[in-house]
């Protein structure tokens, strides 16, 4: 879905090369695009397909919030993007999460030469469509997300682990510019495929994440004060008093009063939410442009709750931040949203801006969380769905909600619903549910469904290869 966006497009490609509108990114353009993303953990006993063929965007200014029940797989999705995924997972070939930054493409490529691919020069040697019947390239149009192999690009093959279909040391390309290296525009950066220098760059430096319990982040034994010092000196080079006044000046962003006194002081001293607040100024050390937030505010009370959502709209404002944010809580994505995605054991299940999703939920999912918030029903009693999510140990061939869904039909046992929109014309709100696209019978849908499936099923998402462990590793 969503190939409006691939940066790539012919006609973005055409503005982009020789026009100087090349730093001056369009807000609209993705910061971040994550296609497919299958994280899965090899375990002894069985392979959890924790994430399972996730795509979505994150665009500066915007929030996307993820949301669902415990082990939908939101925060292994939050650690793909941050190169955090630890053995026995890896994420999968296939899977790809583009980091759009022309400034950190630019450096990137400077400082990275080897690792660096000339997207210009392998588009004027190869023909993308014909790449799919390359004897090394396991995918089929549609599992990039295509009606047609004529929309693929030479970045998608690139992206997704292919390299070695353009003559390209697979573990070489990672960061793809469209021309020289003083110029790259449409080039992105292949998070899914870094190690090493680039990875800690990338990490901490251009992404930063929040995690729910703030003394994971902080260390016990040193002051509030030298840990954002520390992050201060490795990301953006600053030592002695200019790193102290800085430090000072992000305590005091994020709202944190005295902050001359207290950025001396050790985190034990720290309340609960201002420990959160000095974690997010940590965060903010390196200037990051996409903060990933899983549940920061879970653990706290409902005031001092608010006040960090509030904080974080603010700080988004002042710096056009992408921010991803991960919860549970229905009433919380109200609140912080633009976007948002509904995950359901590994899938992304509904998809749409924050207004039309809790207007008019599609997913018959969507429509249980919604229930299940204090005050949203009709009656005394909170609805909550009965019932766990399900360990997605198998590939999909049927709908993994269709177990605990009050909808469900005979056919969501044999057929796994694809992301499809819910209307026509729809673009921005999908559903992977049976039931939709709305304007077609039932049948009809559910043929659209399969056809999309058989066809994405033919590529290399079988368990044969996915068992194979000792190919396609990433790193
Ligand atoms: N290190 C690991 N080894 C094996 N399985 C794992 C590992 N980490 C996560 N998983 C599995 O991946 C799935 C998704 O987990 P994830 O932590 O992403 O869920 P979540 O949506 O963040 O849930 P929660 O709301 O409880 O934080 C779960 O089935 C979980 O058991
Ligand atoms: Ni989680």
């Amino acid at each position: 879905m969503a190939t409006e966006s691939q940066p790539e497009s012919e006609t973005e490609r055409e503005t982009g090369t020789g026009s100087k509108a090349e730093t001056t990114a369009d807000r609209n353009d993705p910061i971040i695009t994550v296609r497919n993303l299958q994280t899965a953990f090899f375990t002894d006993k069985e392979v959890i397909r924790a994430v399972d063929g996730v795509s979505f965007d994150i665009r500066p200014s915007e929030t996307v919030g993820i949301v669902g029940e415990s082990g939908s797989g939101k925060s292994v999705t939050a650690r793909s993007i941050m190169g955090l995924v630890e053995s026995p997972g890896r994420i999968l070939d296939g899977s790809s999460i583009r980091f759009h930054h022309t400034e950190t493409v630019r450096e990137f490529a400077r400082r990275f030469p080897g690792r660096t691919v000339d997207l210009g020069a392998l588009e004027a040697e190869h023909d993308p469509a014909s790449l799919f019947a390359h004897s090394t390239v396991d995918a089929t149009p549609e599992a990039f997300g295509y009606d047609d192999a004529s929309e693929a690009t030479v970045a998608d093959f690139v992206a997704t682990g292919y390299g070695e279909a353009l003559g390209l040391d697979p573990k070489d390309c990672v960061f793809v510019t469209d021309g020289s290296t003083d110029e790259p525009v449409d080039g992105f950066v292949e998070i899914t495929r870094l190690s090493g220098d680039p990875q800690r760059a990338m990490r901490g430096g251009r992404i930063a994440m929040v995690f729910q319990d703030p003394l994971t982040s902080l260390n016990p034994v040193y002051t509030v004060g030298n840990q954002i010092k520390e992050a201060l000196r490795l990301h953006r080079g600053l030592s002695g008093a200019e790193a102290t006044r800085e430090a000072i000046s992000l305590l005091e962003a994020v709202g944190i009063p005295d902050a001359r006194r207290r950025v001396a002081e050790y985190p034990h001293q720290f309340s609960g939410g201002m420990r959160q607040r000095a974690v997010i100024a940590m965060a903010l050390a390196c200037d990051p442009e996409v903060l990933i937030c899983d549940e920061p505010t879970t653990a706290l009370d409902v005031t001092i709750q608010a006040q960090i959502l509030d904080l974080l709209e603010e700080l988004q404002d002042e710096r056009d931040l992408g921010i991803m944010f991960i919860t549970h809580d229905m009433g919380v994505i109200a609140n912080i949203s633009h976007r948002v995605n509904v995950m359901y054991a590994g899938e992304v299940v509904e998809t749409a801006d924050v207004e039309p999703l809790f207007a008019d939920p599609k997913h018959p999912y969507t429509r249980g969380l919604l229930e299940s918030i204090p005050g949203q029903q009709s009656g005394d009693r909170l609805q909550t769905i009965e019932g766990n999510v399900p360990t997605p140990n198998e590939p999909a061939t049927y709908c993994r909600f269709a177990p605990r869904c009050p909808e469900a039909f005979a056919d969501c046992t044999e057929v796994h619903p694809v992301s499809l929109p819910v209307e026509e014309g729809a673009d921005d709100h999908t559903a992977a549910c049976l039931l939709y696209p709305e304007h077609r019978s039932t049948p009809e849908a559910v043929n659209r469904h399969a056809d999309r499936e058989d066809s994405i099923s033919e590529a290399g998402a079988s368990p044969a290869t996915d068992d194979d462990t000792t190919g396609g590793e990433n790193r």
